[in-house]
């Protein structure tokens, strides 16, 4: 697994090591004590996501608040999206920074986004399926949404040729400055 940084401290690219045969490739897609060591202490996961998109789903930008804010471990098992983790931590150096990177089903790539920071993703391939752990339970009631295209943030999304297919939720998202500072 190699482990690379970010221009978000904290925010790491972890790569897999992807074992290749005839058959086809394996590769351990997560392992406690290696993502222990790189995150610098225990992490403890306690719920699996997955969901499924089509091509210009852009789902985010999303957080929970604390006391329910949740790290998450993401990757895309089929297909392709852009991710996209946006530091939204009042006190941080880096707060309205992001980070972009293509996870996809060929590089196997995943993105460690800690809690606190908020996290979004674009569908570039016909279809995705997003899989991801979580450090802390779904809070519906302590969820938060920044909107995607917020001019402060200036996230420069790749073009899909069509607009992004938003949730009702995200469509309606607020800029940072209200969502946080507000
Ligand atoms: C997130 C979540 C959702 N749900 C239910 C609630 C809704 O009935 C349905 C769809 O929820 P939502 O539209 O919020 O799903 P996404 O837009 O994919 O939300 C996620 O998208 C971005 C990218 C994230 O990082 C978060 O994990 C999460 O906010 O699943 C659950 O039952 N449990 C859950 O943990």
């Amino acid at each position: 697994m190699n482990v690379l940084k970010t221009a978000i401290e904290s925010v790491l690219i972890f790569e897999p090591k992807l074992f290749g045969d005839a058959r086809g490739f394996f590769m351990e897609s997560f392992n406690q004590k290696i993502f222990d060591d790189a995150v610098g202490g225990h992490t403890a996961f306690v719920q699996d996501n997955h969901s499924r998109s089509a091509k210009g789903v852009l789902r985010g930008l999303h957080f929970q608040r604390a006391p329910h804010a949740q790290g998450k471990l993401v990757r895309c098992a089929a297909g392709a999206v852009f991710d996209v983790s946006v530091d939204i931590r009042r006190d941080s150096p880096t707060f309205g920074q992001w980070v972009g990177v293509e996870l996809n089903a060929e590089n196997q790539r995943q993105l460690w986004i800690p809690a606190g920071l908020a996290h979004g993703f674009l569908v570039l391939s016909e279809s995705a399926d997003f899989l991801y752990k979580t450090t802390d339970y779904y809070a519906p009631q302590a969820e938060g949404a920044v909107r995607w295209d917020d001019p402060d943030l200036a996230i420069a999304w790749p073009n899909v040729g069509m607009a992004p297919l938003l949730s009702g939720k995200d469509a309606a998202a607020p800029l940072l400055r209200d969502a946080v500072l507000g």
